[in-house]
């Protein structure tokens, strides 16, 4: 008799034997409409479906009947990384706050981005103001076929460059120090070769409207000078604290303690830019990170042009890193499909002592409006260099997590760093650490939320959400399951920030990519019947059938059922369902 293992069996075939099944992965599931029993381990007789995956004897024909393989994770759409962490820590235990790469030299190999995988990188950032589109091309395909291949879901997310002014050359190839007193010329002009004490920025109008008596900041902080002399459009400048140039480095300028206007009339997205998401669409991003948004204008003007090329799926998320972008919040925020909060160019344009009150302001305005919120820079700077981060920046990972954002972003930490992999476990075990913090003190009955909906089914839907997450947490119920199509009813539970995961069930693989940045909820890609029932019942057998659901466990599940012939009727239903 044949041993086969890694196989499926087709819908009805009839097992006799199971030899042997010690390990925990081998799990023995009906099929999602399959019907039939389930069973975990141990010697059984019985009829599959579809999605087994064990070591098997099959009755008769040997191996008949066996099929190409289909885990559990294949018939759920559970992604390896959260079905490990749930084998592993139960449902409670389950990370909730979403963790954000930038892809840079550093991790850009396949083993290294799986690694990243691996310890919970829920997005992968690109940021096009580097290297080359093939560059950017090879690392998306990787990312896609750890995906298919490994089981992973990793969403990606390409950032444009914006409009910024910017160093393209300051003499050196990596960095420059600048000396306090030293003389400095900012040009925009080409030169051959070397010139030392030179520096070439990007835009030939960076000088415009600016004064002798202003002053250039580097990186917003890194260096600073003082403008001594203007030469036509170039700029003698006299370095007044001394620091580092690195390449690419921001210059902006201050006068009287404020910020001198520096987007000089530029468009939102430069032509670069559109080519960059030409390009983007064509890989198929789940989400392209807007820089430098100014009004609701431009991510409405790229959101119908998405909608134009049939990407309406594709994610816009706007960077509110200006001025001009904090005096238009609410109306940014409005229009986008999520936010980031880019603290870097934010730190270059207001005080540095107004970041934490403008992050907190923005968090608790995304969720108000129910949009995922990522924060971003510097969360482990230090970590670019050094495998330990300091007390300072797990409290701003800590402070990020209680404030309830959706997700924390590195940059310079895993893009060039030599602790990527440290950083992102850093990010995972303070998030998890100030999470259960946050159960225990029960702080999100504290979190008030204004009513969004203005059409009555939109206020049911609200409701159902917000009665479901107070009624999972006071029950204590292990999971929330939800049903749904464009991932609207997962994005309002989540919105309650409640205690219990919730498994958001979809059958649209843009849906399921872009929940993948939303707090707390876990997308799982399925082929469900219109008949709701049924595929609760069926849900919930093969989860137990993989060992993960047992008895006394209790889930919430939410559905939202659309009119149908048979049920002509939309209705929305909370229930509580126990494990027997
Ligand atoms: N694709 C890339 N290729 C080379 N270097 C990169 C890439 N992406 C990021 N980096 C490096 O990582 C640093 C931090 O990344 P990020 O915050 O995205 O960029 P920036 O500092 O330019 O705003 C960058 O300054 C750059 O040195
Ligand atoms: C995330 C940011 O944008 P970028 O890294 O593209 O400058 C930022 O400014 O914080
Ligand atoms: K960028
Ligand atoms: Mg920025």
């Amino acid at each position: 008799m044949a041993v086969v293992r890694n196989l499926s069996l087709m819908r009805g075939t009839i097992i006799t034997k199971i030899p042997c099944l010690e390990s925990k992965n081998w799990v023995f599931g009906t099929s999602f409409f399959g019907g039939g029993f389930c069973c975990n381990g141990g010697k059984m007789k019985g009829k599959v479906g579809i999605g087994v995956r064990a070591m098997v004897r099959v009755s008769g024909e040997e191996s008949e009947g066996l099929r190409d393989f289909k885990g559990l994770r294949e018939v759920l759409g559970f992604d390896v990384v959260s079905e490990g962490e749930l084998r592993e820590k139960g449902f409670m235990g389950m990370r909730k706050t979403k963790l954000v790469c930038t892809i840079g030299p550093a991790c850009c190999s396949l083993e290294d981005l799986e690694k990243l995988a691996l310890g919970g990188m829920n997005v992968a950032r690109l940021n096009m103001c580097h290297n080359a589109r093939e560059w950017h091309r090879d690392v998306i395909r990787k990312i896609k076929s750890l995906n298919e291949e490994k089981g992973f879901c990793v969403s990606v997310m390409i950032d444009t460059e914006g409009s910024q002014i910017h160093v393209v050359d300051h003499g050196a190839p990596s960095s420059v120090k600048a000396e306090d007193g030293s003389i400095w010329l900012f040009t925009a002009r080409k030169f051959e070769g070397s010139r030392p004490f030179t520096v070439q920025a990007n835009y030939e109008g960076f000088s415009e409207g600016i004064e002798v008596g202003d002053d250039l900041i580097i990186d917003g902080g890194m260096a600073g000078f003082e403008v001594i002399e203007k030469i036509g459009s170039d700029l003698r400048c006299k370095c007044t604290d001394p620091g580092l140039f690195l390449p690419r480095a921001k210059l902006s300028f201050w006068r009287d303690e404020k910020l001198v206007g520096r987007n000089y009339g530029l468009h939102t997205l430069s032509t670069k830019d559109w080519a960059d998401i030409e390009f983007g669409v064509s890989e198929g991003v789940d989400f392209i990170a807007m820089s430098f948004v100014n009004d609701s204008g431009s991510v409405r003007h790229l959101k119908n042009y998405l909608s134009t090329k049939s990407s309406a799926s594709t994610k816009v998320v706007a960077k509110i890193e200006s001025l001009e972008s904090l005096q238009k919040l609410e109306e940014i925020i409005e229009a986008s499909d999520g936010i980031m909060v880019a603290r870097g160019d934010l730190g270059v344009e207001i005080p540095l002592k107004q970041i934490p009150i403008v992050q907190e302001e923005i968090v608790h305005l995304c969720r108000q409006l129910n949009k995922p919120v990522i924060v971003a820079s510097q969360l482990l700077g230090s970590m670019v260099e050094y495998p330990t981060p300091t007390r300072a920046e797990v409290a701003d990972v800590s402070e990020a997590v209680r404030q309830y954002a959706d997700a924390l972003m590195l940059s310079g930490e895993s893009a060039i760093g030599l602790y990527g992999q440290k950083a992102l476990s850093v990010l995972q075990m303070t998030s998890s650490r100030m999470e259960s913090w946050g159960r225990v003190e029960n702080q999100q009955s504290r979190l008030l939320h204004y009513q969004l909906g203005v059409s009555l089914p939109d206020r049911i839907a609200e409701q159902i959400c917000k009665c479901a997450a107070e009624m999972a947490n006071k029950l204590g119920v292990d999971a929330i399951f939800v049903y749904t199509k464009h991932g609207h009813m997962a994005s309002l539970l989540s919105r309650n920030r409640p205690n219990p995961p919730i498994f958001a069930f979809t059958n649209d693989d843009s849906t399921r990519m872009a929940l993948n940045l939303q707090w707390g909820v876990i997308p799982l890609l399925v082929d469900f019947s219109a008949d709701m029932e049924a595929n609760i019942t069926e849900t919930i057998d093969l989860i137990k059938s993989g060992g993960m659901l047992k008895e006394r466990d209790a889930v919430l599940v939410v559905s939202d059922v659309p009119p149908t012939r048979a049920t002509p009727m939309a209705f929305q239903s909370i229930q509580v369902k126990t494990i027997t």
